[in-house]
């Protein structure tokens, strides 16, 4: 668990962090959001000490972050960046390898510790391990980059923009992967990014920053329905709120049981699509009802336009 009580950081003059209180539970991947220059990098880099907090606590499991060794951060504390900060005269395995290697970790566990990461991150190492950065496409520089971070198995995982640099198909699918990686691994997660779109997809928490405050934070569909104010609104998409709702939440949640006087229903969605596809195939299909069906293609309900645009609280 990591909290920040009351904390600032000023460089001179000007104050980049400014009196923030955040706390992110374990398992919880937490998403740090705002305008350029509105201090979420300055936050992420107090939190493993890359830079030094000017007031306020920094708590990791409940202990003072100042009071921890360097190793003690560099295992328990993986770092990925948009850049991916890897080194280009080593190979992708040596790259990996780097944290365990500063541990003084046996070099047999190194090599399967590298070995068991460029699997988890789709890196076969036939393929890869020998190659340089220099011959890696983006995403697969940002593979490397994240199984880097996660080398030492550390239980935070703090990543700034890691996939800022890619094309929005690459960026998509290893949005994904962090997802599903999350859901194995468990980790306790601070994310860095100006894309809304990827916020809302990864976030468990949104923390909205502007001007170094957080002006709010909470639950992605909670900050959608009810922003803080005017800057929240805007910076969530403003009118295209509902659009960004309606891919956070499944076509599950809306659909009702299949009668058989809705058998005429030809087009079809999955019940785990968003509403949000949904009504993208409606637009695309003409059609104003669409028959649910479930991972063996089995119809377990039908979902209705109105149904779809329905209040929440008509239900
Ligand atoms: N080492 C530094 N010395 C002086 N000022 C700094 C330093 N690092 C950051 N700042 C200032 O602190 C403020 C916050 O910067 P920070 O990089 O945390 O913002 P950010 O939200 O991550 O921005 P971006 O999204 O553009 O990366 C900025 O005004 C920046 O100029």
């Amino acid at each position: 668990m990591i909290e920040l009580i009351r904390v600032s950081k000023r460089f001179g003059a000007e104050t980049a962090v400014d009196d923030i209180s955040l706390r992110v539970e374990k398992g919880e991947l937490c998403v740090l959001v705002g305008t350029s220059g509105c201090g979420k990098s300055t936050t992420l880099r107090m939190i493993n000490r890359l830079i030094e907090h000017s007031d306020g606590e920094i708590h990791l499991d409940g202990q003072p972050v100042r009071t921890f060794r360097e190793e003690t951060l560099r295992r328990r504390i993986g770092y990925a960046i948009q850049s991916t900060g890897l080194f280009p005269h080593w190979t992708v395995a040596r790259n990996i390898g780097l944290v365990p290697r500063l541990l003084e970790w046996p070099v047999t566990r190194i090599q399967a510790r590298v070995e068991e990461l460029m699997n988890l991150l789709g890196l076969p190492q036939e393929e890869f391990a020998d190659k340089y950065p220099s011959q890696l496409s983006g995403g697969q520089a940002q593979r490397v980059g994240v199984a880097r971070a996660l080398a030492a198995d550390p239980e935070i995982l703090l990543m700034d923009e890691p996939f800022g640099a890619l094309d929005p198909i690459t960026r998509e699918t290893l949005q994904e992967e962090l997802r599903a990686l999350q859901a194995r691994l468990h980790k306790t997660i601070v994310f860095v990014t100006h894309d809304m779109d990827e916020a809302l997809r990864l976030a468990d928490r949104l923390v909205v920053m502007h001007q170094g405050r957080i002006v709010q934070q909470g639950r992605p569909i909670d900050l959608l329905r009810a922003p803080a104010d005017a800057f929240v609104e805007s910076l969530l998409g403003g009118e295209d709120r509902g659009l960004k709702e309606a891919a956070l939440l499944p076509v599950s949640e809306r659909m009702r049981p299949l009668r058989a006087s809705q058998g005429h229903a030809q087009e079809r969605i999955a019940q785990h699509a968003s509403l949000r596809e949904a009504l993208s195939v409606m637009l695309w299909r003409h059609a104003e009802r669409l028959i649910v069906i479930d991972e063996d293609d089995r119809p377990v309900g039908e979902l209705s336009l109105r149904r779809l645009v329905r209040a929440r609280d008509d239900e």
